[in-house]
């Protein structure tokens, strides 16, 4: 992604290369497909691959994407900082509550860089719009249950998530259980973006899903 360019978060993917391959696809083939039907971002988050192959895959991704989509790092400023001094054109971290604090991430990543923060209280969302850090966007989840990441914050469901997107001058992603049905509420309820994991790395048809996702993202009023 350019320096100039703005970020678009409105169908925005996490990865989960397990969900992948027990789908029958190589992670780095739902990422392509997923790009080709319209993801906007794609956030690599592999809580159990070591730094080695965290790194390899981050690379082997953002050469893969084109420019327009941003390529995202979860917690890891380490394998984000890696890539960067490799020369990929990687463009930011997603950072949790507890991960390391935004502010301090941003003096290592640089000002350039993407910033996310997971913020799904009041008061996390004022300390993110506050925070010294810059942050750019904020995830707001859980929305609905999931059963992909086991210490998922509670399930807010669209009204709260409403309330706490309106809070807020931070664009606010969706995350947690979202799937087709979701995506147009939640565009009307005011989210920069919708982030899933399993809809799109446990498809069938991982390029079928994104494009069926963009295109409610698109066609909502
Ligand atoms: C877009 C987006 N929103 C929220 C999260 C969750 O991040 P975090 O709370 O740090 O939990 P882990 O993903 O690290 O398990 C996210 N990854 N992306
Ligand atoms: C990473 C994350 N953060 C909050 S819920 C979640 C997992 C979302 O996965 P899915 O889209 O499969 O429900
Ligand atoms: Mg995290």
């Amino acid at each position: 992604m350019s320096l100039d360019s703005s970020l678009d978060l409105s169908l925005y993917l996490v990865t989960d290369t397990a969900l992948a391959t027990a789908a029958g696809h190589p992670i780095l083939t739902v990422v392509r497909e997923a790009v080709a039907g319209g993801v906007t971002v794609v956030q690599l988050r592999e809580k159990n691959a070591t730094a080695r192959e965290f790194l390899d895959l981050v690379c082997r991704v953002a050469e893969a994407v084109p420019d327009e989509v941003a390529v995202i790092v979860n917690d890891r400023v380490d394998v984000f900082l890696a890539a960067r001094r490799l020369g990929v054109p990687v463009d930011g971290i997603h950072l949790g509550q507890s991960d390391l604090p935004p502010a301090l991430a941003r003096e290592l990543i640089g000002p350039d860089a993407v910033l996310g923060l997971s913020a799904s209280t009041p008061e996390q969302l004022i300390e993110a719009e506050n925070d010294p850090g810059a942050i750019d966007y904020v995830g707001i989840g859980a929305l609905h249950a999931t059963t992909t990441k086991t210490d998922a914050p509670r399930p807010l469901g669209l009204e709260a998530f409403a309330a706490l997107a309106a809070s807020t001058r931070l664009p606010a992603v969706a995350i947690g259980g979202i799937g087709r049905a979701d995506i147009a509420p939640l565009r009307r309820a005011g989210a920069a973006g919708a982030a899933v994991v399993s809809a799109i790395c446990s498809a069938a048809s991982p390029g079928d899903a994104a494009r069926e996702l963009a295109s409610e993202w698109r066609n909502a009023r």
